[in-house]
């Protein structure tokens, strides 16, 4: 019966006499059948005695902390570690012992209680003595079979954990692995031992192998057997396919799929590509269960970083990935009080989590973009079924529909967004809604550019680098600007309208028949073509013509309105010569025009993955590209149309390109709505986008005055930037902001980040008439200078007379554009040329730049869409007040306007003489008072606030000369002699 001695633990051993010993190697053919005697064996096995009920653990009444504080003793960690350390070696040598031993040192292990330890120490054969006889006897022989080797990995990996503060793996994933083997493999083992041991079996190949399985594994075998049979086989292999799935978290399947396959984008399952999304650095940061768990063991801010094999997507290069930095083992209490993000940076999600996050969505994204751009690829399959039409007679001629030659671009993904500290600080605000919303590409660009890491990331690995790492040794990138507002989602195009695809609306009748009539129309004064080309655009289509040789360019163009009259159509614009073309081209409006929808333009490609600094997607040209531009190298806009002609829309176009592709950190907007309810619908977004005077309730200004101090509060702001710029020896704002971001200048010296002020001034006619000189010097000295600093004026009016738009206001601003305006006259002052005034309105528009003058249909965006944009962002969470700009009060005097503010006591030194001056001449100006007395603006408006605040003049009344309350020079002595000194 020695052969299976392991499963006779129960039985009382007789007293060690001075016989041999029992043999465990006794002939198997004394024993009975195999089975019974186990069984029998088992049911004689005294019962335990029954266990006393349990009374409830009555706890100290001390700090639990207090108990195990010791744990948080390194030496004793260290101690505890090595200990573990050494354990695994002893182990490992005592198991691998046993299988030379184990058979021998059985009888000497279970005669224990009999004999001396001394005397059974001598006896034993293992090289580690008795102990590690005892210990493999008990895990290899009663316990696991072979299969306790797993043992060995769990006490090691303890042990360096615990000394070496790190590891790779987490315990969780150590303590599964291993247990698991050890149980499967010993119940495996214990079932092939159970086989070997059937009748037909080599019975001697049986016995030597039965060490194999252990007790534990034999036994359980057994009962397997007994209930299930063969299913047992079944059973094993289920539990090893279960562990596999779970464990490693298999989620698909690659059975019968070929290369090619494999080698698709996956989209599939959250897992893969929170998987590949979260890939640092060759290490992949996966969120299980098992991590879970960890985290509940370990309240230190930390990602799990496990090993998973190469990764084929590059690493982010600025930020480096450090495994999470193990704290001191907590006590237990802490742990179960520590909330979950307790330790953990607030404003840093883990990028696993983001990127699961993201991953429904980006394959919802990417659906819509595939729709849309099958719908271009339909509009292609348009245009060339159109462009392969046969050319009719006469002239060679061919008509394209202009495709539209943008790829879609993908729509933006969702990622949720950190918090961040001024999240917090802000209580009234209201918090962004906390389901996911998108963000535009480099909004991953956030404004992050594709392939960036979010910035909150990067600040979230840096908060959990090794504390021994020194961050300025580490790329100097992680001051953002955007993080004070990290959780900011940029619009998304659901918010606008969606006209679906725009169909071509010109048929290839009414081209023909405008063809033939051009080419007769020539014809009638002796002008042949060789060939003629019709371009399709949104409003009107575009014929190109190449006259035969020795034809004058300038005798086409005096026939502009002979053509018009023989097309029966408004709006004609002949371009002699087409500027790189070689062409003469005729612009004819379409009978029925297209709407060029600011959601069409928005989604293309050349908007969404634009690098410009303040990109506006103003339209789409004749040949229907997406019109972009970039403000900040324009640098400034005019803008004129007679009324009703898409101005307002316009402007509204302008405001929202910048809305979707800059963060409120970027960018600010001064509005002057002196219509004041064009713009009041950006009230919305005060706190987020607008930039105002200090101490005034509402950021769009619509009053006369307060413009005038908005823009000398403006050109302080250029000046101090200027400064700035030259202490930080920059040329250029953009410079500037990469210096600051980089660290590299110092914000006690008064270095900020400075954002782009885009001044936006709806009627500049309105503010000339009441304001004249005092708004149009400001606007002169702006768009002079404020290039380099990142001040950007647009401008528009409806009455581009040469009184609105002065000399010095026309001479600044280079980028002029033109609606349909309603004379040849007035579309000179704006374009320097003709062509405005046939225009066919509605967004029709030309936009002038230098000599370049490109006709363009203005897209279209209604008021409930801007409403909606508005919304989107004010509903976020903003920044406590609008962008403050600096108070006029201390450079300029004039203050904000009010005289009553004046301190008397000081009284400029030449406010006496002024006073003469002013009643002398009897007339209040400013002007009068610079030429007279040789001063500069700024003073000048300081002594007549002072002469207001005394009674001298009256208050400003616009562009008229104050009113001069005082009637002559006695008058005036008799006050000055009374006012105090
Ligand atoms: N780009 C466009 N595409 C299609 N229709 C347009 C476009 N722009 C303007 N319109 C049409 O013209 C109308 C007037 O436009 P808008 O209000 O912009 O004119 P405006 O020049 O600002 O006039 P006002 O100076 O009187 O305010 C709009 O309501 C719209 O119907």
């Amino acid at each position: 019966m020695a052969k299976n001695t392991y499963r006779q633990t129960s039985s009382p051993e007789p007293a060690r006499t001075n016989e041999p010993r029992p043999v465990r190697n006794q002939p198997r053919q004394n024993a009975e059948p195999a089975r019974e005697p186990r069984r029998n064996d088992a049911k004689a096995a005294p019962k335990p005695a029954p266990k006393a009920p349990r009374q409830p653990l009555k706890l100290p009444s001390v700090k639990l902390g207090n108990v195990f504080g010791f744990l948080r003793d390194r030496r004793f960690q260290l101690f505890l570690g090595f200990f573990f350390l050494l354990t695994s070696i002893y182990l490992t040598i005592a198991f691998v012992s046993f299988l030379f031993t184990g058979h021998a040192d059985q009888s000497v292990v279970e005669s224990l209680n009999a004999t001396p330890v001394k005397e059974a120490g001598q006896e034993s054969g293992n090289w580690l003595g008795l102990l590690g006889a005892m210990l493999a006897e008990l895990l290899i022989h009663k316990g696991f079979g072979v299969a306790a080797f797993a043992v060995i990995p769990i006490v090691f990996f303890l042990g360096y954990k615990i000394v070496f503060r790190r590891a790779e793996l987490s315990l969780s994933y150590v303590l599964a692995l291993c247990l698991f083997t050890m149980g499967w493999l010993s119940l495996l083992l214990g079932y092939v031992v159970l086989t070997l041991e059937a009748p037909d079996a080599d019975p001697a190949l049986a016995h030597s192998l039965d060490f194999l399985s252990g007790g534990v594994g034999y036994e359980a075998a057994l009962w397997l057997d007994s209930l299930i049979g063969w299913g047992t086989v079944l059973l094993l292999a289920f539990l090893l396919i279960s562990f596999v799935v779970y464990f490693f978290n298999v989620t698909t399947l690659n059975l019968g799929r070929s290369k090619a396959d494999d080698d698709e984008p996956a989209f599939g399952t959250a897992a893969q590509a929170q998987t590949a999304a979260a890939s640092i650095n060759g290490f992949n940061a996966v969120v299980t269960a098992d991590d879970e768990e960890e985290e509940e063991e370990d309240p230190a801010p930390q990602m799990t970083l496990r090993r998973v094999g190469p990764v084929a997507t590059p690493a982010p290069a600025p930020v480096q990935a450090v495994p999470a930095p193990e704290l001191d083992e907590p006590e237990e209490e802490e742990l179960d009080d520590a909330p979950a993000i307790a330790s953990g940076p607030i404003n840093s999600p883990s990028p696993a989590l983001s990127a699961a996050a993201a991953v429904p969505l980006t394959v919802a994204s990417s659906s819509v973009a595939a729709t849309l751009a099958s719908a271009s690829a339909a509009i292609a399959a348009a245009g060339a079924s159109a462009a392969a039409a046969p050319a009719a007679s006469g002239p060679s001629f061919s008509f394209e529909t202009p495709t539209d030659p943008e790829p879609v671009a993908a729509l933006p993904t969702r990622v949720p967004t950190p918090l961040s500290m001024a999240d917090l600080a802000d209580d009234d605000a209201p918090l962004p809604v906390s389901a996911p919303r998108e963000t535009a590409g480099p909004a991953l660009q956030i404004d992050s550019q594709p392939g960036e890491l979010d910035p909150a990331a990067g600040a979230d690995m840096a908060a959990i680098a090794d504390d021994d790492q020194d961050m300025e040794t580490m790329p100097a990138v992680n001051y953002d600007p955007t993080l004070d507002l990290s959780r900011y989602q940029y619009p998304t195009l659901e918010l606008l309208n969606d006209y679906g695809v725009a169909k071509a609306q010109v048929s290839k009748e009414e081209l023909e028949a405008n063809k033939d009539r051009i080419v007769e129309t020539l014809g009638h004064y002796g002008i042949n073509i060789a060939s003629i080309k019709a371009t399709i655009g949104p409003t009107v289509t575009l014929y190109e013509i190449v006259p035969d040789a020795g034809v004058r360019i300038s005798k086409i163009k005096s026939l502009e309105d002979d053509i018009a009259l023989s097309l029966a159509a408004l709006g004609i614009r002949i371009i002699a010569p087409s500027p790189g073309k070689g062409t003469i081209g005729i612009e004819v409006p379409n009978t029925k025009k297209e709407m060029v929808s600011i959601r069409s333009v928005f989604a293309t490609d050349k908007f969404a993955s634009t690098e410009m600094d303040l990109p506006i997607a103003f339209g789409r040209t004749i040949t229907n590209e997406v019109f972009v531009v970039d403000l900040a190298k324009m640098p400034h806009l005019l803008m004129a149309g007679a009324t009703g002609q898409g101005k307002s829309v316009g402007l509204n176009v302008i405001l929202a390109s910048l809305l979707y592709k800059r963060h409120p950190a970027q960018l600010k907007f001064v509005l002057v709505d002196p219509k004041k309810v064009e713009l009041s619908i950006f009230n919305k977004i005060e706190r987020h986008f607008l930039a105002k005077l200090p101490d005034t309730d509402e950021a769009i200004i619509t009053d006369t005055k307060k413009v005038v101090n908005t823009l000398n509060s403006l050109c302080m702001e250029m000046d101090r930037r200027y400064d700035l710029l030259k202490d930080a020896g920059c040329r250029n704002l953009k410079e500037y902001n990469r210096k600051f971001i980089e660290r590299r200048l110092n914000p006690k010296k008064g270095h900020r980040y400075m954002p782009f002020i885009v001044l936006v001034i709806d009627e500049l006619a309105d503010l000339m008439m009441t304001a004249g000189k005092e708004v149009e010097t400001p606007i002169a000295r702006l768009a002079q200078l404020a290039r380099a600093i990142g001040i950007h004026l647009i401008v528009a009016t409806q009455r581009p007379s040469v009184n609105v738009i002065t000399g010095i206001i026309k001479a600044n601003f280079p980028c002029r554009i033109s609606f349909k305006v309603t004379s040849k006259i007035d579309s000179r002052t704006i374009l320097d040329a003709g062509g405005a005034d046939q225009l066919v309105g509605q967004g029709d528009m030309l936009i002038s730049q230098g000599s370049d003058i490109i006709r363009v249909q203005c897209a279209f965006i209604d008021t409930p869409e801007v409403d909606r944009l508005c919304d989107y962002i004010g509903e976020q969470q903003g920044y406590p007040d609008a962008y403050l700009l600096p108070e006029v009060v201390g450079e300029s005097g004039s203050g904000s306007g009010d005289a009553e503010d004046f301190d008397p006591s000081s009284r400029d030194s030449m406010f006496e003489e002024a006073a003469r001056v002013i009643v002398t001449h009897q007339q209040g100006s400013t002007s009068l008072l610079q030429r007279r007395l040789k001063l500069g603006y700024n003073r000048a408006g300081r002594l007549i606030d002072q002469l207001e605040h005394f009674g001298i003049v009256g208050p400003f009344e616009g562009s008229k000369a104050r009113e001069v309350l005082i009637p002559d020079e006695y008058s005036l002595e008799q006050l000055l002699n009374n006012l105090p000194k």
